[in-house]
């Protein structure tokens, strides 16, 4: 299934017509340059075009009142000088004659993609509006925003589609406060934000934007603000919330639907967010939410001023709605003081909500929410980061570096009494390996696993390798008789220089993991249900749960909160993900593993299983070639040890491993 793209110039003719430097920088060349990149870059074709229509009145009324509905109606017929009363009532907006035309296209397009979504004519897919919707509310337009888009969208996919959970994930640099009011009651939407706030000191200015709105009576713990309270903000910033904050939460609330306010004021060179993240980190905050909800997700444009990031960014968030590889994020070095303790803040105020956060730690000592008067030290920390540091217009940053597709996505290589699953290429050439090789080969396994065959395979297993790095091929499957010789021998055979780093995970319980190197070439993380002994170094992390991999609460956490984080910081070449037999790991939970794995090494993952395992072989390959796994159905209340435990192994590990950490 493919990725929508909705798009109208008619949401173009509009713009401010008075003098107003709050409102300046919302302009039609936002939509015009974001729309020509797409196709400028080639990516417009490859999305499916489904036009723009307007709301009706009763869907504008699911989220506005009719007073106000009404008061909007006339402004097309209004002068000059009325537009600019008019105005004067709300926030930091303005009207135009057609901007009640382009508001309704605007919220029409956010309904018109959860239809192709919801009926299943596409996967996924963005509309590119504006006027934006997250700050609009019943009754009021404010921060350039007149109909809530994607309130909306969610209303309206709960009438018409009986869509049970919704997650909004509002990634613009401002608090979505319509949104916030729109559902802080409803135990049906969780609405996530994060947003430039400092202390309360940056617009819209509201104590509710804070970490402690966390929604109201029954909606109570689904409402998640995030306060950025330094600008600045980083790559690594962005994923430690995702990683330590959202996504945790959105697994445990399993929504049917995900909706995106895709704003892209948070992105490097914005005059409002003033923060540093790359256009790329788009390309992975999509594909994290690209899991949930079988894959259903519909994003919507919010803010985004900088044109040049502003284009970027879209470009990033389309390829990866289209399936395209991941670019390779380099040196995360984890996040900032302030971000930690934002979201321990978060964290901590959710903890009582949601079993995945029970163990979060306590708040910082220092509060930091806005009763907090700036100390001398917030203050001397700010003049630290001098102007200069700070990211403005201007900024500069790279080019998103090229995602190109191999020209092979899944290849395999089986024993030949064994079907290749759908989709697969079975690799059958395979150079002869070196004679050196074989016999180190044969003498390392005095097993029947390198018998005649068993060369082939490794031969074959070898040449895959090669053609994973060179991008030739993706990603790839591989049955081999003996997981556990064949991973040694990957491991320590891969000459290639092109790897500088694998990522190994362990599924199952280990036989023999003796081979483990301390030079960093090499990190495994194991997840498996043995008590570990002591962690024997830096790049091997056992983590232990006490019902084994068949516990998927305990696993998509450890998942969730452990190996993303490190793989992100690791920055792998390679995966190398090896299914231990027997590890009783949940089908929807592995193709969840294999799907959230594609973040890392450009998609490169090597999957290797044991022969008689062969019976996952069509899920494996399912996840491999791209398909949303299926979602991880009603949850348990994760082990309290292993959650515990968890935390206990982030704490100790978060020397080595700055992503780790979730507590300053
Ligand atoms: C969709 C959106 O969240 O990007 C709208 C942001 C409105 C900002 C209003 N204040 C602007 C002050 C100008 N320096
Ligand atoms: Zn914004």
């Amino acid at each position: 299934m493919g990725t929508a793209l909705l798009y109208d110039e008619e949401m173009t003719k509009y713009k401010l017509l008075w003098v107003d430097p709050a409102c300046k920088i919302e302009v039609p060349e936002r939509l015009i340059v974001s729309y020509e990149a797409l196709v400028r870059s080639g990516l417009s074709d490859r999305c499916i075009s489904i036009p723009a229509r307007e709301a009706s009145d009763s869907e504008i009324l699911l989220v506005h009142s009719e007073l106000y509905l009404e008061a909007v109606k006339k402004t097309p017929y209004m002068t000059l000088e009325d537009l600019k009363e008019f105005t004067l009532q709300f926030g930091d907006v303005y009207f135009h004659p057609n901007i009640y035309h382009c508001a309704k296209l605007a919220s029409g397009s956010a309904l018109q993609l959860v239809d192709s979504v919801m009926t299943g004519k596409v996967r996924n897919g963005i509309a590119l509006v504006r006027p934006p919707g997250h700050h609009s509310m019943h009754g009021a337009a404010n921060g350039f925003c007149v109909f809530n888009n994607v309130a909306i969208a969610a209303r309206y996919a709960k009438q018409k589609y009986g869509v049970k959970r919704v997650l909004i994930v509002d990634w613009d640099i401002h608090h979505g406060q319509g949104v916030q009011y729109c559902f802080e009651d409803d135990p049906s939407v969780l609405y996530f934000s994060w947003h430039r706030y400092e202390h309360q000191n940056f617009w819209p200015n509201l104590r509710e934007s804070d970490y402690d709105s966390v929604g109201k009576e029954s909606g109570a713990g689904f409402n998640i603000n995030v306060p950025w309270n330094n600008v600045g903000m980083e790559n690594s910033d962005y994923l430690s919330v995702f990683c330590h904050v959202l996504l945790p939460v959105a697994y445990e609330f399993c929504p049917d639907l995900v909706l995106v306010c895709a704003g892209f004021d948070s992105a490097i060179g914005d005059p409002e967010g003033e923060m540093c993240a790359t256009p790329d980190i788009f390309a992975h905050l999509t594909h994290l939410l690209m899991n949930l909800a079988g894959g259903k997700l519909c994003a919507v444009l919010e803010g985004g001023y900088n044109l040049t990031s502003l284009a970027q960014s879209v470009c990033q968030t389309v390829q990866t709605l289209l399936g395209d590889p991941l670019p390779q994020l380099a040196n995360l070095r984890g996040p900032c003081k302030s971000a930690i303790e934002s979201l321990q803040c978060a964290r901590s105020a959710h903890r009582r909500y949601w079993s995945f956060l029970k163990h979060a730690a306590d708040p910082p000592m220092t509060d930091i929410s806005t009763k907090h008067v700036k100390s001398a030290m917030e203050e001397e920390e700010k003049t630290e980061m001098a102007e200069e540091e700070r990211c403005t217009e201007g900024k500069v940053w790279p080019e998103p570096p090229e995602r190109l597709c191999p020209p092979v996505c899944s290849a395999s290589v089986l024993p030949d009494d064994v079907a290749c699953p759908d989709g697969l290429k079975r690799l059958s050439s395979s150079k002869d390996l070196e004679p050196l090789l074989v016999s180190k080969l044969k003498n390392r396994f005095r097993t029947a696993a390198v018998d005649g065959d068993g060369v082939t395979t490794f031969s074959r297993l070898y040449t895959l390798i090669e053609k994973l790095v060179v991008n030739e091929i993706r990603n790839g499957l591989v049955l081999v008789p003996d997981v556990a010789a064949a991973m040694m021998c990957v491991v320590q055979d891969l000459t290639s220089d092109l790897v500088k780093r694998v990522l190994v995970v362990c599924v199952g319980k280990e036989k023999e993991l003796d081979y483990i190197t301390t030079d960093g070439k090499v990190l495994v993380v194991q997840i498996s249900s043995e008590d570990s002994e002591e962690q024997r170094s830096k790049y091997y992390i056992p983590v232990c749960l006490k019902k084994g991999c068949s516990d998927t609460s305990g696993f998509i956490q450890a998942v969730l909160g452990l190996l993303l984080p490190l793989g992100y910081e690791y920055n792998p070449d390679l995966v190398l993900l090896v299914r231990m037999p027997g590890s009783g790991v949940v089908d929807s939970m592995w193709q969840q593993l294999i799907g959230l794995l594609q973040g890392f090494a450009k998609g490169h993952t090597l999957v290797l299983m044991q022969v008689n395992e062969k019976a996952c072989m069509g899920s494996t390959a399912s996840a491999l070639l791209g398909h949303p796994a299926p979602p991880l159905q009603d949850l348990q209340t994760p082990f309290p040890e292993d959650g515990d435990a968890l935390e206990r192994l982030r704490e100790r590990l978060q020397a080595d491993w700055k992503m780790l950490q979730t507590t300053s």
